[in-house]
């Protein structure tokens, strides 16, 4: 079997577009651009790409975009000044503090600063809460794109078996707690699981969220499966994912790629929580399933 490959890019492009349309439309009934604020601490290489990718990908979506950049030195006091600042400006709708924040810097502090109405990231624990809960919040970008993938491949995810490898609050536990949502039936795996491949062997959907480079082997997955691999690794012959790409494209029915997968899906599901938190925080009426 050769796996057909899931087309992130696409169906991003596809999202993108429609949260550009639904921008159009909040700002004529608004009188404002829906707004997103993105923090950047000290001057990570690949973060600081991201956060340039971000800002594109806001403006060229017809909303404004807030970068902020501090040294890496800055004080923790310093940077929960600045979410407040954000917390209380009425042109900004969504905040992302980039991540992995200095050592000397807590990120729960500063996650757990922001109000949980801006929080599109979905990493505050009330916004964990309202997914773990089944209320209405925001739920990571990451998992939130990848069941987008996932339920535009297979249709309804009722009673499939799933495999979440990773654990993580930003990739693992929502992906499970989507899914679950989901109706799937959901298995965890992570680094104190005995017998990995015993458990992948028996999944229809993989996601893979390791951070380990081309971790999952073809030969553990069942016949069929649809692997979602979020991984991003640099390697000296490029980005690669968590999953051995051309041992699972030989097993699988469906493939992420990485690049052109996961990511930039990450970076549209973000509009499209930033597009849902300007709705709701100007009290607009909007159809949120639209998007
Ligand atoms: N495409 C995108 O948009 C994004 C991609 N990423 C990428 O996704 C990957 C995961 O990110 P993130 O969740 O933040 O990573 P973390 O390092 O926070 O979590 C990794 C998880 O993998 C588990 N793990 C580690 N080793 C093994 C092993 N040998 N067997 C089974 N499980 C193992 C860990 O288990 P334990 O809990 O026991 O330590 C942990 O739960 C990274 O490559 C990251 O770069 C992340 C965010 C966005
Ligand atoms: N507060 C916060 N929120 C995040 O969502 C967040 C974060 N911090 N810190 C870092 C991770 C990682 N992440 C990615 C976003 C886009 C791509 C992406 O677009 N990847 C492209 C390739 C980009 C490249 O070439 O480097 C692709 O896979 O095709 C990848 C990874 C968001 N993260």
């Amino acid at each position: 079997m050769t796996a057909r490959i899931i087309d992130g890019k696409a169906a991003a492009a596809d999202l993108r577009a429609r949260v550009g349309d639904a921008a159009a439309a909040f700002e004529a009934k608004a009188g404002r651009k829906a707004g997103l604020a993105v923090v950047l601490v000290g001057e990570d290489p690949a973060s600081a790409v991201y956060v340039r990718s971000k800002g594109k990908a806001t403006v060229a979506a017809g909303m404004a975009s807030f970068e902020h950049r501090l040294d890496a030195d800055v004080a923790e006091a310093d940077l929960l000044a600045l979410v407040d600042r954000l917390n209380a400006d009425p042109a900004v709708d969504g905040i992302l503090v980039q991540l992995p924040l200095p050592k000397h810097i807590r990120e729960s502090v500063v996650i757990e600063r922001i109000v949980p109405e801006k929080d599109v990231d979905g990493f505050h624990p009330v916004n964990a809460g309202r997914l773990a809960t089944g209320l209405e919040g925001f739920v990571p970008c990451t998992p939130l794109g990848c069941l987008m993938l996932l339920k535009t491949e297979l249709g309804d995810l009722t009673g499939k078996d799933a495999v979440v490898i990773g654990r993580s609050n930003i990739v693992g536990k929502p992906m499970a707690a989507l899914l679950t949502r989901a109706s799937a039936t959901v298995t965890i795996a992570h680094s104190r699981t005995k017998d990995l491949a015993g458990h992948v062997a028996r999944a229809d959907i993989v996601v893979a969220a390791v951070g380990i480079a081309q971790f999952v082997k073809g030969e553990w997955l069942k016949p069929g499966a649809t692997v979602i691999d979020v991984g991003i690794n640099r390697t000296d012959t490029g980005l690669v994912g968590d999953v051995d790409f051309d041992s699972a494209a030989s097993v699988a029915a469906a493939i992420t790629p990485v690049p052109g997968g996961v990511g930039p899906m990450t970076i549209a599901v973000l509009l499209r929580n930033t597009l849902v938190a300007a709705y709701r925080n100007a009290d607009v009426a909007f159809d949120e399933d639209s998007l």
